[in-house]
């Protein structure tokens, strides 16, 4: 198939960072107001540090500030704790990322509980996680997955009526918030998992098809409805034949992209909005703290 069916993450992603960076500079002449991100990093993980590098290069870029905290992976959970109490007092600090996995040592909950509702960024707080389901009161979105919902958004319309989405995954930070959130955009919406009897069978009723699982490659071409719009949330760093490293997505894209009305690539689909999404909401607390609207992005 033409090319004209791969959904580039990458330029979307560009042109909200865009929409982000004005926004920035308006509550800055508005109200002398900066934004502010700060990323905790504990441990050494080198994808780890690859992500909070770009995010900090990414802050900056939008005219915001960034405050990284890197902490040794013998970081107990009283110390980060106190850190995260830190910067809840903070006024700078408008949103607070704690990146996730977190050394066994620590309760990630408990962290994640800890955060300023009003800071969490991630949306992973019980509270953001109540008001996404229940619709009381305005949330922290999680940011993959209102990434990928505006992607499919720019294809299919705002109004997903009577389309069947099969969300792929049940994690808190992605599956379920994505379904929740296609949903709201009235989706007829089906969870699946590792659990499920039938996957290729349940991907195939699919007009939507996220895959958000975390395995290679897994969903094939002959599990996607012909015309479906695909999104790849995976992110696998696998070994090629002459044993340097590649990311690949959850879904075998070449095979899938033949059947796909659309579909995104990795790299260069859901990983880029991920973090626009992240910037748009730490623009947004910051415009709630200030008294102000949230800002059209
Ligand atoms: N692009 C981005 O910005 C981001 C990408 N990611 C990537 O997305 C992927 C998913 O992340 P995350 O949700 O955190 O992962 P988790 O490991 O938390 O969840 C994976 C989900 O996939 C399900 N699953 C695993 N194996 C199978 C299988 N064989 N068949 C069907 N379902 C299966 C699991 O089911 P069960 O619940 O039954 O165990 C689980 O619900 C990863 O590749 C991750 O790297 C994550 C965050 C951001
Ligand atoms: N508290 C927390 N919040 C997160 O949002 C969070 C986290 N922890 N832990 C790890 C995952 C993963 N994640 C990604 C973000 C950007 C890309 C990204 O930009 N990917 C690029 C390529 C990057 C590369 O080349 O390595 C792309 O897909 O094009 C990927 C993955 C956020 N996560």
């Amino acid at each position: 198939m033409s090319s004209s069916n791969v959904i580039d993450g990458k330029a979307f992603a560009a042109g909200l960072r865009g929409r982000v960076a004005e926004k920035v500079a308006e509550l800055k002449s508005q109200k002398g107001v900066v934004p502010g991100l700060a990323v905790v990093l504990v441990g050494e993980d080198p994808a780890s540090q690859v992500y909070v590098r770009n995010k900090a290069k990414q802050t900056l870029e939008a005219g915001m500030q960034s405050f990284e905290h890197k902490l040794p992976d013998t970081t107990t959970q009283d110390d980060l704790l106190a850190l995260v109490a830190q910067l809840n007092a903070d006024p700078q600090v408008h949103g607070i990322l704690v990146q996730l996995p977190l050394p066994k040592q620590i309760d990630a909950n408990a962290v994640i509980g800890s955060i300023e509702p009003a800071k969490d960024v991630d949306g992973f707080n019980v509270v953001n996680a109540g008001r996404l389901m229940t619709g009381a009161g305005k949330p922290m979105v999680p940011c993959t997955p209102l990434g990928c919902l505006l992607l499919l958004q720019d294809r299919l319309g705002k109004d997903l009526s009577g389309k069947r989405a099969v969300v792929v995954g049940r994690s808190n930070i992605v599956g379920k918030p994505m379904a929740q959130l296609l949903l709201g955009a009235n989706a007829t919406v089906t969870i699946a998992h590792s659990r499920t009897a039938d996957l290729p069978g349940e991907c195939r009723n699919a007009d939507i098809l996220i895959a958000a699982v975390g395995r290679p490659e897994m969903i094939k071409g002959d599990w996607v409805k012909p015309g479906a719009t695909v999104i790849d949330v995976g992110i696998n760093r696998i070994e090629t034949p002459e044993g340097k490293t590649r990311l690949v997505g959850d879904v075998a894209y070449s095979e899938a992209a033949e059947v796909a009305g659309a579909i995104t690539p990795v790299p260069g689909g859901v990983g880029p909005m991920t973090i626009a999404v992240l910037l748009a909401n730490c623009v947004t607390s910051a415009y709630r703290a200030a008294g102000l609207d949230d800002p059209a992005l």
